[in-house]
């Protein structure tokens, strides 16, 4: 089998935002961040990032982005559509640099696990490391819980900041075995981060068939039966209510799913966002606000926002 890739020069300011678009929007298999200035630096690694030093001389001069898709996509739609998201971005005050779009085609063969070798433990936090299934690991505190993972081709390796946010909301709202949803699970890893510090019972949603198939086996990996999984668009068909809500998702994503938060919420509690860029924030506060929900605490990583929500007072 083939793949397409759609390689697009552009500056590193726009990484992370195509890097969302292309998972989230266009489904792609997976996508690919090349800085020259990593690869001077010599092995840095970013979420997914493949650094093989004799590249360099192909790079363009700020950012090389690639998205992988199944060949028989449109390709010159995908090229239209990250086009208008490029200007979109640059609409916003995003610097975009030269954009140059292509495609071409290569053999599927090695890149699933091309990355693996750059993919290492995460030393979360005193409660949680992430452990890629492939890797030893001593916990550094005997409670330390160890999340063991191998992602395939779903996002979250735990890498991406704005998991980490995510992860971060978890660990200071679960404070009682909560029942909890994990919107937009990718490769199940907040809902299993969920699970290992004392959830009752986990629901994981998805759209995608990679993600469905990461997280049963993550949960799997992990020895976790109370982690259900379901495959549809945000909560849509999802019975009952829930403690605790997460999810890392775009702000245009997130927006759709506010809407659907009140009769899914239990009496007191609790939601997490993550995956807002922070030029984002004041549609997803007036949609908050409009719904009946506020903001009781903001966490912020270079343009990534988190935040953790409650329904406002009577
Ligand atoms: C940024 S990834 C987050 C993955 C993981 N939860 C993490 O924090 O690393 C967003 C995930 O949301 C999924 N997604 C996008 N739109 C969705 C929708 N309408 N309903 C459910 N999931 C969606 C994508 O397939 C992707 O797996």
């Amino acid at each position: 089998m083939k793949l397409l890739v759609i390689k697009i020069e552009t500056s590193h300011e726009v990484e992370d935002a195509l890097s969302i678009y292309s998972q989230d929007v266009l489904h792609a298999l997976g996508t690919e961040a090349r800085k020259r200035s990593d690869f001077e630096q010599a092995g840095w690694l970013h979420d997914s990032t493949v650094v093989e030093m004799d590249e360099i001389k192909d790079l363009p001069e700020d950012l090389q982005f690639l998205a992988y898709f199944d060949q028989e996509a449109d390709a010159e739609g995908l090229v239209k559509q990250y086009q208008a998201k490029l200007e979109e971005l640059a609409s916003y005050g995003l610097a975009i640099g030269q954009v140059k779009i292509t495609y071409s085609y290569i053999a599927d063969q090695d890149w699933n696990t091309a990355w693996q070798k750059y993919y290492h433990v995460i030393q979360f936090s005193r409660h949680l490391a992430v452990v890629p299934e492939w890797k030893d690991y001593q916990p550094a505190f005997p409670d330390q819980a160890i999340i063991k993972l191998d992602p395939g081709l779903a996002f979250g390796t735990g890498n991406h900041q704005t998991t980490q946010l995510a992860l971060m909301g978890i660990e200071r709202n679960l404070t009682f075995p909560a029942k909890v949803a994990d919107v937009g699970t990718g490769s199940g890893i907040l809902a299993i981060a969920a699970a290992k510090l004392g959830a009752k019972e986990v629901l994981a949603t998805d759209i995608s068939d990679e993600s469905m198939t990461a997280t049963k086996e993550n949960a799997g990996l992990n020895n976790l039966t109370n982690i259900k999984t379901k495959k549809t668009s945000l909560l849509a068909d999802v019975d009952g209510k829930f403690d605790l809500i997460v999810a890392n998702i775009l702000a245009e994503i997130l927006l759709d799913l506010i809407p659907q938060l009140d009769e899914h919420l239990a009496e007191g509690g609790k939601i997490i966002f993550s995956g807002i860029d922070y030029l984002q924030l004041p549609k997803i506060e007036t949609a908050l606000d409009e719904h009946g929900f506020k903001i009781n605490l903001t966490m912020r990583e270079d343009r990534w926002i988190g935040l953790v929500i409650t329904r406002k007072p009577q």
